[in-house]
């Protein structure tokens, strides 16, 4: 199924498989820029801001789960949970493997430490019972390997059995970002946040609310020969726009 992507002023957006898209990420952190850790600042409060509005009025009263991943997309989910730790938001941090943070990760990780956000051990969070009105889910983006496994697992079957809001970054945990298939669990999301393009594996069927953020990519990074691809800048004035997805 062909999907195409459409902002809310009607413009087409081109959608990218992961491969393309990790092109798209060699391009920018090895040619044009942005790096990594600017690309994942962008995504980082770009998820606060999402998270703020889904939450609307309540933000600073809510209780947020950030569920952050060791690789690029946790790394987005921990500087969205310092942007709001920085502004009075309760959010809690759950990583899914602390050993493993690769080092821009590692990083945003380092930061958030010096708000007073609080960082919760899996075993700690699967035992609360206390109410959670949002979760921000950044433990797999586009580099998912196979059906889902070890504390992602575990991560991904409670957030789904709560009844919290779940608000994925990039594509929810266990799809695959290019077919939309689910090798084995998937974190059920009521809205996907992806960064830069959508992917040709976002279903509406599986990302809920669909926004495109901006993570600072320029133009010449999607003309670069190895990709090619039709793009005008979308964004006008804002950072995140929402997208409808059509199959035809
Ligand atoms: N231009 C972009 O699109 C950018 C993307 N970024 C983010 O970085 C992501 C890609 O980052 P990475 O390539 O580091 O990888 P990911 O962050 O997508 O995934 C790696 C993490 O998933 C876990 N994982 C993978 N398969 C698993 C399985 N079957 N069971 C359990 N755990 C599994 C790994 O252990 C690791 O923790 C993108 O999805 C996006 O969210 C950001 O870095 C900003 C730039
Ligand atoms: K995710």
């Amino acid at each position: 199924m062909e999907l195409k992507f459409f902002t809310d002023t009607g413009l087409e957006i081109p959608s990218v498989t992961a491969e393309q898209m990790i092109e798209v990420d060699r391009v920018a952190t090895e040619e044009t820029g942005p790096n990594l850790f600017q690309m994942m600042e962008n995504a980082g409060r770009n998820l606060a801001l999402q998270a703020i509005s889904t939450l609307n009025g309540q933000w600073q009263q809510a209780n947020i789960i950030v569920l952050a991943g060791s690789g690029g997309n946790g790394g987005g989910g921990i500087c969205a949970a310092r942007h709001l730790a920085n502004r009075g938001a309760n959010v809690k941090l759950c990583l899914s493997s602390v050993e493993r943070l690769k080092e821009v990760p590692a990083w945003q990780r380092r930061i958030f430490q010096a708000t007073n956000g609080q960082e919760i051990a899996i075993e700690d969070l699967l035992a609360t019972d206390e109410p959670i009105d949002l979760i921000l889910d950044a433990l797999i983006g586009y580099s998912l390997r196979a059906a889902p496994r070890g504390n992602a697992l575990d991560l991904i079957e409670w957030a789904n059995r709560l009844d919290a809001s779940i608000l994925s970054l990039d594509i929810p945990s266990g799809v695959d970002s290019t077919t939309g298939d689910t090798p084995g669990a998937f974190i059920h999301a009521q809205g996907t946040m992806t960064l830069a393009l959508p992917k040709t594996g976002l279903l509406p069927e599986r990302t809920g609310e669909l926004t495109l953020a901006d993570i600072g990519i320029p133009a010449g990074a999607y003309a670069w020969k190895t990709l090619q691809l039709d793009y005008l800048p979308p964004f006008g004035d804002r950072y995140r726009i929402p997208l409808t997805a059509r199959d035809h």
